[in-house]
Protein backbone atom coordinates (compact mmCIF):
# COMPACT_ATOMS: atom_id res chain seq x y z
CA UNK A 1 0.00 0.00 0.00
CA UNK A 2 1.48 3.35 -1.22
CA UNK A 3 0.56 5.94 1.62
CA UNK A 4 1.31 9.17 0.47
CA UNK A 5 1.16 12.25 2.73
CA UNK A 6 0.48 15.24 0.56
CA UNK A 7 -1.21 15.01 -3.21
CA UNK A 8 -2.03 17.91 -5.68
CA UNK A 9 -5.12 16.96 -7.44
CA UNK A 10 -7.35 18.85 -9.51
CA UNK A 11 -6.02 22.27 -8.18
CA UNK A 12 -6.95 21.02 -4.64
CA UNK A 13 -4.68 19.89 -2.29
CA UNK A 14 -5.15 15.91 -0.60
CA UNK A 15 -3.44 14.99 3.10
CA UNK A 16 -3.37 11.91 4.76
CA UNK A 17 -5.17 12.90 8.02
CA UNK A 18 -2.13 12.54 10.35
CA UNK A 19 -4.27 12.81 13.34
CA UNK A 20 -6.66 10.11 13.02
CA UNK A 21 -4.23 7.04 12.36
CA UNK A 22 -3.38 4.50 13.17
CA UNK A 23 -7.65 3.99 13.69
CA UNK A 24 -8.55 5.41 10.16
CA UNK A 25 -6.82 5.91 7.07
CA UNK A 26 -9.02 9.13 5.89
CA UNK A 27 -7.74 11.75 3.53
CA UNK A 28 -8.61 15.25 3.49
CA UNK A 29 -9.27 17.30 0.95
CA UNK A 30 -7.86 21.37 1.35
CA UNK A 31 -9.38 23.80 -0.46
CA UNK A 32 -8.27 27.32 1.52
CA UNK A 33 -4.82 28.21 2.34
CA UNK A 34 -7.01 28.65 5.53
CA UNK A 35 -7.26 24.69 5.83
CA UNK A 36 -3.47 24.57 5.18
CA UNK A 37 -2.49 26.54 7.65
CA UNK A 38 -5.35 24.93 10.19
CA UNK A 39 -3.86 21.25 8.98
CA UNK A 40 0.17 22.53 9.77
CA UNK A 41 -0.74 24.02 12.90
CA UNK A 42 -2.81 20.80 14.29
CA UNK A 43 -0.20 18.17 12.75
CA UNK A 44 -2.87 16.74 10.50
CA UNK A 45 0.28 17.04 8.54
CA UNK A 46 3.22 16.91 10.20
CA UNK A 47 7.01 16.48 10.24
CA UNK A 48 9.54 18.93 8.97
CA UNK A 49 9.89 17.84 4.75
CA UNK A 50 6.22 17.54 4.31
CA UNK A 51 5.29 20.47 6.45
CA UNK A 52 7.19 22.31 3.40
CA UNK A 53 5.44 20.49 1.06
CA UNK A 54 2.22 21.12 2.05
CA UNK A 55 2.43 25.09 2.52
CA UNK A 56 4.33 25.23 -1.17
CA UNK A 57 0.77 23.54 -2.27
CA UNK A 58 -0.76 26.10 -0.25
CA UNK A 59 0.67 29.14 -1.83
CA UNK A 60 0.17 27.01 -5.19
CA UNK A 61 -3.81 26.72 -4.19
CA UNK A 62 -4.18 30.80 -3.08
CA UNK A 63 -2.46 31.79 -6.60
CA UNK A 64 -4.99 29.67 -8.51
CA UNK A 65 -7.80 30.80 -6.97
CA UNK A 66 -6.53 34.70 -7.07
CA UNK A 67 -8.42 36.57 -9.59
CA UNK A 68 -6.25 39.18 -10.61
CA UNK A 69 -4.60 40.88 -13.64
CA UNK A 70 -2.49 43.03 -11.38
CA UNK A 71 0.59 41.67 -10.96
CA UNK A 72 2.33 44.07 -8.81
CA UNK A 73 -0.59 43.60 -5.96
CA UNK A 74 -1.01 39.98 -6.39
CA UNK A 75 2.60 39.50 -5.70
CA UNK A 76 2.33 41.52 -2.73
CA UNK A 77 -1.00 39.90 -1.22
CA UNK A 78 1.15 36.55 -2.23
CA UNK A 79 3.91 37.04 -0.12
CA UNK A 80 1.46 38.35 2.91
CA UNK A 81 -0.20 34.49 2.10
CA UNK A 82 3.60 33.46 2.67
CA UNK A 83 3.60 34.94 5.71
CA UNK A 84 0.68 33.50 6.91
CA UNK A 85 1.78 30.11 6.55
CA UNK A 86 4.76 30.72 7.81
CA UNK A 87 3.32 31.67 11.41
CA UNK A 88 1.41 27.91 11.55
CA UNK A 89 4.69 26.47 13.46
CA UNK A 90 8.05 28.06 14.30
CA UNK A 91 10.53 24.88 14.75
CA UNK A 92 10.47 23.13 11.26
CA UNK A 93 12.66 25.30 8.80
CA UNK A 94 11.67 23.36 5.65
CA UNK A 95 8.91 25.43 5.90
CA UNK A 96 10.23 28.69 5.48
CA UNK A 97 12.74 26.97 2.91
CA UNK A 98 9.98 25.81 0.81
CA UNK A 99 7.41 29.19 1.17
CA UNK A 100 10.70 31.26 0.35
CA UNK A 101 11.87 29.18 -2.84
CA UNK A 102 8.27 29.48 -4.16
CA UNK A 103 7.63 33.34 -3.45
CA UNK A 104 11.38 33.20 -5.08
CA UNK A 105 10.54 31.85 -8.41
CA UNK A 106 7.14 33.51 -8.91
CA UNK A 107 8.21 37.06 -8.41
CA UNK A 108 10.07 35.95 -11.85
CA UNK A 109 6.88 35.90 -13.38
CA UNK A 110 6.02 38.64 -16.03
CA UNK A 111 2.08 38.02 -15.68
CA UNK A 112 0.09 36.71 -12.83
CA UNK A 113 -1.31 33.56 -15.50
CA UNK A 114 2.37 32.89 -15.36
CA UNK A 115 2.65 33.43 -11.64
CA UNK A 116 0.36 30.52 -11.16
CA UNK A 117 1.66 28.61 -12.90
CA UNK A 118 4.89 28.79 -11.33
CA UNK A 119 3.65 28.62 -8.14
CA UNK A 120 2.78 25.19 -9.21
CA UNK A 121 5.35 23.69 -10.88
CA UNK A 122 7.91 24.93 -7.97
CA UNK A 123 5.69 23.21 -5.84
CA UNK A 124 5.34 19.65 -7.72
CA UNK A 125 9.05 20.33 -8.16
CA UNK A 126 10.09 20.12 -4.51
CA UNK A 127 7.65 17.40 -3.77
CA UNK A 128 9.61 14.94 -6.53
CA UNK A 129 12.79 16.04 -5.28
CA UNK A 130 12.55 15.48 -1.80
CA UNK A 131 11.38 11.50 -3.14
CA UNK A 132 14.87 10.95 -4.20
CA UNK A 133 16.44 12.95 -1.91
CA UNK A 134 14.76 10.51 1.05
CA UNK A 135 15.76 7.78 -0.77
CA UNK A 136 19.64 8.78 -0.91
CA UNK A 137 19.23 9.13 2.67
CA UNK A 138 17.79 5.96 2.82
CA UNK A 139 20.93 4.61 0.78
CA UNK A 140 23.31 6.54 3.04
CA UNK A 141 21.54 5.56 6.29
CA UNK A 142 21.90 1.56 5.64
CA UNK A 143 25.41 1.98 4.93
CA UNK A 144 26.15 2.80 8.31
CA UNK A 145 24.39 -0.44 9.47
CA UNK A 146 24.41 -4.25 8.72
CA UNK A 147 21.34 -7.02 8.05
CA UNK A 148 19.74 -7.66 11.04
CA UNK A 149 20.39 -4.79 13.21
CA UNK A 150 18.42 -3.03 15.57
CA UNK A 151 17.72 0.83 15.62
CA UNK A 152 15.92 3.06 17.78
CA UNK A 153 14.19 5.97 16.94
CA UNK A 154 11.65 8.41 18.35
CA UNK A 155 8.70 10.64 16.91
CA UNK A 156 7.93 9.50 12.93
CA UNK A 157 10.71 10.73 10.40
CA UNK A 158 9.11 8.57 7.82
CA UNK A 159 7.29 8.58 4.61
CA UNK A 160 4.19 10.32 6.21
CA UNK A 161 6.40 12.95 7.24
CA UNK A 162 8.08 13.44 3.96
CA UNK A 163 7.22 12.56 0.30
CA UNK A 164 8.33 9.21 0.10
CA UNK A 165 10.66 7.04 2.30
CA UNK A 166 11.04 9.31 5.45
CA UNK A 167 14.62 10.08 7.04
CA UNK A 168 15.19 8.33 9.51
CA UNK A 169 13.47 5.26 8.42
CA UNK A 170 14.48 5.45 4.92
CA UNK A 171 16.88 3.30 5.37
CA UNK A 172 14.18 1.06 6.52
CA UNK A 173 12.52 0.96 2.78
CA UNK A 174 15.74 0.74 1.57
CA UNK A 175 17.37 -2.51 3.31
CA UNK A 176 13.23 -3.86 2.41
CA UNK A 177 14.46 -3.32 -1.26
CA UNK A 178 17.42 -4.69 -1.14
CA UNK A 179 15.97 -7.96 1.01
CA UNK A 180 17.89 -6.85 3.76
CA UNK A 181 16.35 -7.11 7.51
CA UNK A 182 16.55 -4.04 10.04
CA UNK A 183 14.08 -4.29 13.20
CA UNK A 184 13.35 -1.49 15.28
CA UNK A 185 12.65 -0.36 18.51
CA UNK A 186 9.89 2.49 18.61
CA UNK A 187 9.69 5.25 21.54
CA UNK A 188 5.78 6.08 21.67
CA UNK A 189 6.93 9.71 21.95
CA UNK A 190 4.36 11.26 24.22
CA UNK A 191 2.54 13.53 24.16
CA UNK A 192 1.29 13.93 20.55
CA UNK A 193 2.31 9.93 20.49
CA UNK A 194 3.86 10.06 16.68
CA UNK A 195 6.11 6.84 17.89
CA UNK A 196 3.09 4.41 18.76
CA UNK A 197 0.39 6.27 16.46
CA UNK A 198 2.56 6.50 13.42
CA UNK A 199 6.15 4.52 13.46
CA UNK A 200 4.94 1.71 14.73
CA UNK A 201 1.44 1.63 12.44
CA UNK A 202 4.17 2.78 9.30
CA UNK A 203 6.73 -0.01 9.99
CA UNK A 204 4.28 -2.78 10.62
CA UNK A 205 2.55 -1.52 6.84
CA UNK A 206 6.23 -2.26 4.97
CA UNK A 207 6.48 -5.62 7.47
CA UNK A 208 9.72 -4.38 9.73
CA UNK A 209 10.18 -6.53 13.38
CA UNK A 210 9.05 -2.80 15.38
CA UNK A 211 8.85 -3.41 18.88
CA UNK A 212 6.83 -0.26 20.88
CA UNK A 213 8.24 1.11 23.90
CA UNK A 214 7.25 3.80 25.93
CA UNK A 215 9.74 7.08 26.63
CA UNK A 216 10.60 5.97 30.05
CA UNK A 217 11.82 2.42 28.65
CA UNK A 218 14.11 3.91 26.66
CA UNK A 219 17.71 4.23 29.46
CA UNK A 220 16.81 0.22 30.03
CA UNK A 221 15.68 -0.92 26.45
CA UNK A 222 19.99 0.40 25.67
CA UNK A 223 21.54 -1.46 28.42
CA UNK A 224 19.39 -4.47 28.33
CA UNK A 225 18.82 -5.21 24.34
CA UNK A 226 21.29 -4.76 21.37
CA UNK A 227 20.92 -1.45 19.78
CA UNK A 228 23.45 -1.06 17.64
CA UNK A 229 22.35 2.89 16.94
CA UNK A 230 19.80 5.50 17.30
CA UNK A 231 18.84 7.21 14.39
CA UNK A 232 16.02 10.23 14.72
CA UNK A 233 14.62 12.89 12.12
CA UNK A 234 15.31 16.41 12.30
CA UNK A 235 13.20 19.67 12.21
CA UNK A 236 16.28 22.18 11.97
CA UNK A 237 20.19 21.62 11.85
CA UNK A 238 21.89 24.71 12.94
CA UNK A 239 25.08 25.98 11.54
CA UNK A 240 27.41 23.86 14.51
CA UNK A 241 25.22 21.03 13.94
CA UNK A 242 23.17 21.26 17.27
CA UNK A 243 19.81 20.23 15.98
CA UNK A 244 16.44 20.76 16.74
CA UNK A 245 13.77 17.63 16.43
CA UNK A 246 11.06 16.15 18.24
CA UNK A 247 11.21 16.30 22.87
CA UNK A 248 12.78 13.73 24.07
CA UNK A 249 15.50 13.38 21.11
CA UNK A 250 18.14 15.25 23.31
CA UNK A 251 17.72 12.24 26.46
CA UNK A 252 17.86 9.83 23.84
CA UNK A 253 21.27 11.29 23.03
CA UNK A 254 22.70 11.50 26.14
CA UNK A 255 21.19 7.63 27.67
CA UNK A 256 23.21 6.67 23.72
CA UNK A 257 26.08 8.32 24.52
CA UNK A 258 26.11 6.48 27.78
CA UNK A 259 25.89 3.28 26.53
CA UNK A 260 28.51 4.10 23.33
CA UNK A 261 26.04 3.36 20.62
CA UNK A 262 26.01 5.56 17.98
CA UNK A 263 23.33 8.10 17.55
CA UNK A 264 22.46 9.73 14.12
CA UNK A 265 20.40 12.44 12.69
CA UNK A 266 18.66 11.89 9.35
CA UNK A 267 18.21 14.88 7.40
CA UNK A 268 17.57 16.48 3.69
CA UNK A 269 19.79 19.59 3.22
CA UNK A 270 16.45 21.51 3.12
CA UNK A 271 16.73 21.45 6.80
CA UNK A 272 19.91 22.27 7.22
CA UNK A 273 19.94 25.89 8.07
CA UNK A 274 23.02 27.79 8.42
CA UNK A 275 21.43 31.32 8.83
CA UNK A 276 21.05 29.84 13.07
CA UNK A 277 24.03 29.83 14.28
CA UNK A 278 23.74 27.50 17.32
CA UNK A 279 20.86 25.49 19.00
CA UNK A 280 20.35 28.31 21.32
CA UNK A 281 19.20 30.27 18.39
CA UNK A 282 16.41 27.48 17.22
CA UNK A 283 12.59 28.86 17.94
CA UNK A 284 10.91 25.98 20.04
CA UNK A 285 7.33 25.85 19.71
CA UNK A 286 5.41 25.12 23.31
CA UNK A 287 1.69 23.86 22.10
CA UNK A 288 -1.15 23.46 23.83
CA UNK A 289 -1.70 22.21 28.29
CA UNK A 290 -4.12 19.44 26.77
CA UNK A 291 -1.76 17.79 24.62
CA UNK A 292 -0.40 16.27 28.04
CA UNK A 293 -3.53 16.93 30.47
CA UNK A 294 -5.76 14.81 27.72
CA UNK A 295 -5.28 11.58 26.35
CA UNK A 296 -8.17 10.94 23.45
CA UNK A 297 -10.48 13.82 25.23
CA UNK A 298 -10.45 12.51 28.49
CA UNK A 299 -8.51 14.42 31.06
CA UNK A 300 -5.42 12.55 32.78
CA UNK A 301 -4.28 15.36 35.20
CA UNK A 302 -6.88 17.40 37.56
CA UNK A 303 -8.02 20.65 35.96
CA UNK A 304 -5.90 23.80 35.55
CA UNK A 305 -2.71 21.58 36.07
CA UNK A 306 0.11 23.80 34.94
CA UNK A 307 2.08 22.53 31.85
CA UNK A 308 4.98 22.82 30.13
CA UNK A 309 4.64 21.66 26.51
CA UNK A 310 8.08 22.39 23.91
CA UNK A 311 7.14 20.62 21.06
CA UNK A 312 10.73 19.76 20.21
CA UNK A 313 14.23 20.08 22.29
CA UNK A 314 17.80 20.09 20.85
CA UNK A 315 20.55 17.97 20.75
CA UNK A 316 24.06 19.53 20.90
CA UNK A 317 26.49 18.47 17.99
CA UNK A 318 28.71 16.81 20.23
CA UNK A 319 26.18 14.08 21.00
CA UNK A 320 25.54 13.72 17.38
CA UNK A 321 27.66 10.77 15.54
CA UNK A 322 26.63 11.68 12.64
CA UNK A 323 24.34 13.77 10.01
CA UNK A 324 23.04 11.78 7.63
CA UNK A 325 21.98 13.88 4.53
CA UNK A 326 21.48 13.17 0.43
CA UNK A 327 24.83 13.83 -0.16
CA UNK A 328 26.48 11.27 2.52
CA UNK A 329 27.21 11.06 6.39
CA UNK A 330 28.17 14.22 7.93
CA UNK A 331 30.90 14.14 11.05
CA UNK A 332 33.41 16.05 13.00
CA UNK A 333 33.38 20.08 12.40
CA UNK A 334 29.98 20.06 11.73
CA UNK A 335 30.33 23.79 11.14
CA UNK A 336 33.11 23.45 8.29
CA UNK A 337 31.22 20.67 7.02
CA UNK A 338 28.19 21.98 6.50
CA UNK A 339 29.14 25.01 5.14
CA UNK A 340 30.98 22.96 2.59
CA UNK A 341 28.17 21.06 2.14
CA UNK A 342 26.53 24.60 1.22
CA UNK A 343 28.48 25.69 -0.70
CA UNK A 344 28.91 22.69 -2.84
CA UNK A 345 24.81 21.91 -3.31
CA UNK A 346 25.22 25.88 -4.25
CA UNK A 347 27.24 24.99 -6.94
CA UNK A 348 25.43 22.18 -8.11
CA UNK A 349 22.27 24.24 -8.40
CA UNK A 350 23.79 26.95 -10.08
CA UNK A 351 25.52 23.99 -12.93
C1 LIG B 1 11.22 13.93 8.78
S1 LIG B 1 10.96 15.26 9.83
C2 LIG B 1 10.15 14.47 11.15
C3 LIG B 1 10.28 15.26 12.41
O1 LIG B 1 9.12 16.10 12.61
C4 LIG B 1 8.50 15.67 13.80
O2 LIG B 1 7.85 16.69 14.51
P1 LIG B 1 6.24 16.87 14.36
O3 LIG B 1 5.65 15.49 14.39
O4 LIG B 1 5.88 17.73 15.56
O5 LIG B 1 6.06 17.58 13.05
C5 LIG B 1 9.63 15.10 14.62
O6 LIG B 1 10.44 16.10 15.17
C6 LIG B 1 10.33 14.31 13.56
O7 LIG B 1 11.61 13.90 13.85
Amino acid sequence: MTIQSVEWKNDAIVILDQQQLPNEIIYEHLTTIEHVWESITYLKVRGAPAIGIVAAFGLALWARSKQSNHLELFLDEFEKQRDYLASSRPTAVNLFWAIDRIVKKVKRAQSVAEAKDLAVAEALAIQKEDVQTCRRIGENGLSLLKDGNTVMTICNAGAIATAKYGTALAPFYLAKEKGLTLKAFACETRPVLQGSRLTAWELQQLGVDVTLITDSMAAHTLKTKEINAVIVGADRIAANGDTANKIGTYGLALLAKAHDIPFYVAAPFSTIDLNTLTGDDIPIEERAAEEITHLQGKAIAPAATKVFNPAFDVTPSELITGIITEYGVVRGDYQTELTRLYSNEIETLQV
